[in-house]
């Protein structure tokens, strides 16, 4: 059994005075994943493709409008009681009365939970163990993400769920932040969290899922989501050289002496172009060729956009192999 399966989750947001059924806005659309137990999962996404939306309801905080969830076996919407105490909730806006100490919040927190870590304890986990008197209200926004982690890890969640932490963290924080969860993985915590910090979810992501307006786009680990995007070959040609005089079997966009390759074929292509400015006696200037990064993925599918008759297939938004041809 995996710790978290979705299957066809849909949620809508019905509009403001109820209205008719169908009406309002459908901010998940029939999204599936499954997180195994002690994985890091990502959910990544642009502003409002929905990841906060299939969070809550994984959460517990939100019944689906189709589809079904499970948490640890469970429902949590329905069978709450029995997933509560085994998860931890990391939400994006905490909301803590704000003239308790950092020690009151935890204790006081720490006392409607069963079997909870000592809070001094917790609070040194998340490096928050000589701020403990300080008041919330004089906490920073990334010292306030870290109180906010000690409350989700107080109940020592076998799940926990981390919508955007390190959002308003300083690069410090979000090291330690990904230290910490790498380190509640090795004791066999399942994470899923949500972010917008590509690199981090390279770094830290087992297996990753990109949402784009309320379905999930491109899935797997960070190899196989980039593994889908072509790679990309650049240099500048001689001034002397007209772009159809390059290899007419290597597809490239040109601007000016500037030349981009994409293709999912980098070794052959690449064999192939410079045999030919070999043979020709041209010199490549700049020349660069990489596979492409999780980013470059991301930004493509997010520019790509979202194609409602597609029905929810994540194959159909893999390719977006646009450039054919030489142009001038
Ligand atoms: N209570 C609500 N009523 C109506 N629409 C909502 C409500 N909450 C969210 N939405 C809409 O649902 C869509 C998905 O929002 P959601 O917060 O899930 O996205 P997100 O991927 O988490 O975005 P972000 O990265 O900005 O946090 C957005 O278009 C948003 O405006």
């Amino acid at each position: 059994m995996d710790a978290i399966e979705v299957e066809g989750l849909r949620r809508r947001y019905e509009a403001a005075g109820g209205g008719t059924s169908g009406s309002g806005f459908e901010a998940v659309r029939g999204v599936s994943f499954s997180v195994r137990e002690g994985e890091i999962f990502a959910l990544l996404g642009t502003n409002g493709a929905g990841k906060t939306s299939t969070v809550e309801v994984l959460e517990g905080l939100a019944r689906p409008t189709a589809g079904t969830v499970r948490v640890l076996g469970f429902d949590p919407f329905t069978q709450r009681a029995y997933v509560r105490p085994r998860t931890g909730v990391m939400l994006q806006e905490g909301g803590f009365p704000s003239e308790l100490s950092v020690v009151e919040t935890a204790t006081m927190w720490a006392g409607v939970t069963s079997e909870a870590r000592p809070p001094r304890e917790v609070l040194e986990l998340v490096g928050l163990g000589t701020r403990c008197d300080v008041r919330v209200k004089q906490l920073s926004g990334g010292e306030r993400r870290r109180l906010d982690l000690a409350l989700a890890l107080i109940g020592r969640p076998e799940v926990l769920f981390l919508d955007e932490p390190t959002t308003g963290m300083d690069p410090e924080g979000r090291r330690d932040m990904a230290a910490l969860v790498r380190e509640l993985r090795a004791e066999g915590t399942t994470v899923l969290l949500t972010t917008h910090y590509l690199e981090e979810a390279e770094q830290l992501a087992d297996r990753l899922a990109i949402m784009q307006a309320g379905r999930v786009v491109a899935a797997g680990t960070t190899e196989q989501v980039v593994a889908e995007r072509p790679s990309r070959i650049s240099f500048r040609m001689p001034a002397d050289l007209h772009a159809r005089e390059l290899p007419l079997s290597v597809p490239a966009a040109v601007d000016g002496r500037r030349v981009s390759i994409r293709t999912h074929e980098l070794q052959p292509v690449l064999t192939e172009l410079l045999l030919w400015a070999r043979e020709a006696g041209v010199r490549l200037e700049s020349l660069q060729a990489r596979s492409a990064s999780l980013e470059e993925a991301f930004l493509e599918i997010a520019q790509a956009g979202h194609r409602p008759e597609d029905g929810g297939d994540t194959s159909a938004h893999m390719s977006t192999d646009a450039v054919t041809g030489v142009w001038a």
